[in-house]
């Protein structure tokens, strides 16, 4: 049985006291986490404050990007020792929107993951298919290269411990989901990728999030299928009540 995980990815939204105000609505309300991980990938400037404010719940905090060099001089940049030194616990790595506006590579990114886990920060490795690539029937194979890529050089025991999450980007934010059948299928595809990889056992063991357009009221068909262990939401995870109602869904998934 894998645990199911719900990260929200707030973006570039909120102010510093709107990020603080939501994490102490929810912190108190949230489903014991022995049913769901429950996870906020902030800002970077607001990562120490929310990190010790959640520090006596459940909530764990994320970054939504970082560098895979642990200092230097890469202006505006933010580094894994940083992160590790205000104590947080994932960080979202190639989301398809540092791919496209920041260049964010394959190659970039499988650095990146080997920082997280030297400093023990929990990856979340994006991966998904532009409208066209679906169209072209080209998906599988996209995602497949994307993870691939991600994964180069790591043990079974390394990627039994990540979050993998499947985003179609053309149901980013644009309040087309992928149907929870297809959402499977991709999740699936993806399960079979870390099998072949390394072995069934790591492939059960790792946890594959589907994002895009994920909100309360279909978040329960996502997460009946059986290769969807979670949501990497964007929209709705920034009402506390919307983020609470994906958390309890999980919950009782
Ligand atoms: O990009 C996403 C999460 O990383 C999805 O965003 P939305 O939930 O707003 O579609």
């Amino acid at each position: 049985m894998r645990k199911p995980i719900i990260a929200g990815n707030w973006k570039m939204y909120k102010t510093f006291e709107e990020a603080i105000q939501f994490v102490e609505a929810v912190q108190d309300k949230l489903p014991s986490n022995d049913n769901v991980d429950a996870v906020i990938c902030a800002p970077a400037l607001f990562l120490p404050t929310l990190v010790q404010i959640a520090s006596e719940s459940e909530l764990a905090i994320g970054a939504q990007t970082m560098h895979y060099e642990n200092e230097g001089a890469f202006t505006g940049e933010i580094s894994p020792a940083q992160l590790a030194s205000v104590a947080v616990d994932y960080v979202i790595l190639g989301h398809s929107e540092r791919r496209e506006y920041y260049n964010e590579t394959d190659e970039a990114i499988n650095k990146k993951v080997a920082a997280a886990l030297s400093h023990n920060i929990v990856p979340i490795i994006c991966c998904g298919e532009t409208l066209q690539e679906r169209e072209a029937g080209t998906t599988e194979q996209k995602v497949a290269g994307q993870i691939t890529a991600a994964l180069a050089g790591f043990a079974a025991q390394d990627v039994e411990h990540m979050v993998l999450a499947y985003e179609p980007i053309w149901a980013i934010g644009t309040g087309k989901t992928a149907t929870a059948e297809d959402a499977n299928q991709v999740c699936g595809a993806i399960r079979a990728v870390v099998e072949k990889l390394y072995d069934t056992a790591t492939a059960q063991a790792v946890r594959i999030q589907y994002g895009g357009s994920v909100k309360p009221d279909n978040i329960e068909e996502l997460l009946s299928k059986e290769h969807i262990d979670g949501a990497l939401v964007g929209g709705a995870s920034l009402q506390a009540e919307s983020y609470l109602k994906l958390l309890e869904a999980a919950a009782n998934a």
